[in-house]
């Protein structure tokens, strides 16, 4: 494999799915009501909740029956149950849309300032970082969390502050992940040819999407990552051991 940029998928990559989903999402779900009513009436939770609400708006008119619509006027209480009402459903359909990463996002930067949250990054990719930057080659992610999300597990991770790694970050407000036209625009973001950059991830979908857009790819296949679906598989590179890359 012949490239010069490197873009990394986060869970399931270079951190356990289970970090996520044994530490980082029940850090909001058991600590929502305290950060609510600590931060209630701050500007920058106002702008937060107001991204959820146009989500769930939007849910709303594209025909989401269970989606949880937050009102504009009410009692704190009433308004602070149905962020809660919504945030719920929405993590409990581990939706990768930018209004909940972002909150999510802003919640762990609390417990990752605090030293509660420390990013689990696995032993392997450091030596990798390492090769990579030593060989010249740009390494950015591409993850569904949001950039500042992105920002505090790398920077706050068991192996140290791994931000001096990469040249970027991007997440879905490029475009989803599943999406063709997300890595065509990353490649003319950073002024690269696609056929340049390997992207890394455990989701066949993503990877799909980026070897149809002209990417080199690379699953990564970690224990407790989702099963890999081999009818999808037949002209992916599959590679278990992806740090032998
Ligand atoms: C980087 S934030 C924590 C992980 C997360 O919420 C997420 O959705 C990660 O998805 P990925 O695209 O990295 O598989
Ligand atoms: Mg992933």
């Amino acid at each position: 494999m012949d490239y010069d940029t490197v873009v990394l998928d986060i869970e399931g990559t270079i951190t356990p799915i289970t970090f996520v989903k044994d530490t980082l999402f029940p850090y909001v779900s058991n600590g929502l009501d305290a950060f609510l009513d600590r931060n209630w009436g701050s500007t920058e939770l106002d702008s937060y909740i107001e991204l959820l609400r146009e989500q769930a708006q939007k849910d709303v008119d594209s025909g989401m029956s269970e989606a949880v619509v937050i009102p504009k006027e009410g009692t704190p209480e009433e308004i602070k149950a149905a962020i809660k009402k919504n945030i719920a459903w929405q993590m409990a359909a581990d939706r990768k849309i930018g209004a909940l990463k972002a909150f999510q996002g802003l919640m762990w930067k609390d417990g990752y300032a605090s030293g509660e949250l420390r990013g689990e990054i696995y032993d392997d990719v450091i030596p990798l970082l390492k090769q990579w930057k030593s060989a010249g080659k740009d390494m950015y992610i591409y993850s569904s969390g949001s950039v500042p999300a992105q920002k505090l597990i790398v920077g706050y991770s068991d192996k140290g502050d791994l931000t001096e790694y990469f040249s970027g970050y991007f997440d879905t407000s490029i475009g989803l992940k599943v999406e063709s036209t997300s890595y065509e625009k990353i490649a003319q973001e950073i002024g690269k040819s696609p056929s340049r950059i390997l992207f890394v991830s455990d989701n066949i979908k993503e990877i799909q999407a980026a070897k149809q857009a002209g990417y080199q790819v690379v699953i990564s296949e970690r224990p407790g990552n989702a099963p890999l679906d081999s009818e999808n598989m037949n002209d992916i590179i599959h590679d278990i051991k992806w740090f032998n890359i």
